[in-house]
């Protein structure tokens, strides 16, 4: 898989877990829990990125950033926000 393409790739994996919910799918079982717990998931990520990065070293570091940009995606998708739309306000904001 080229590496550019993986946030659209898992994005598209994500949405099609959320229109099918099939068992075995944790994106499904967060999702079924509503928004309000994936964006909460959200939040408790982002703290587990800041407490690696403050004490637990660089993989650990590495695995919390993946774990809040998965959850990032799943919330993204609710609100019915792409990746390509993000591109578009980084882009606009690139000096
Ligand atoms: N990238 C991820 C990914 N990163 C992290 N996780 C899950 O996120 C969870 C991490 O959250 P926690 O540490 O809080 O673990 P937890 O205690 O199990 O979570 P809670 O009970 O608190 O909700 C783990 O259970 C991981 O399995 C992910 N689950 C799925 N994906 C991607 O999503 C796709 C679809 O996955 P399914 O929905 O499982 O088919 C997969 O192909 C992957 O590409």
């Amino acid at each position: 898989m080229n590496k550019n393409e993986i946030i659209s790739e898992i994005y598209s994996i994500i949405l099609d877990r959320i229109n099918r919910r099939p068992q075995g799918s944790y994106t499904a079982e967060i999702v079924n829990k509503g928004k309000g717990y994936v964006a909460r998931k959200v939040g408790e990520e982002s703290v587990e990125v800041i407490v690696a990065s403050l004490t637990e070293g660089k993989e650990r570091f590495i695995s919390e950033v993946a774990d809040l940009i998965y959850h990032l995606l799943v919330l993204m998708a609710l609100e019915g926000v792409t990746p390509e739309d993000i591109y578009k306000e980084l882009e606009r904001r690139r000096k």
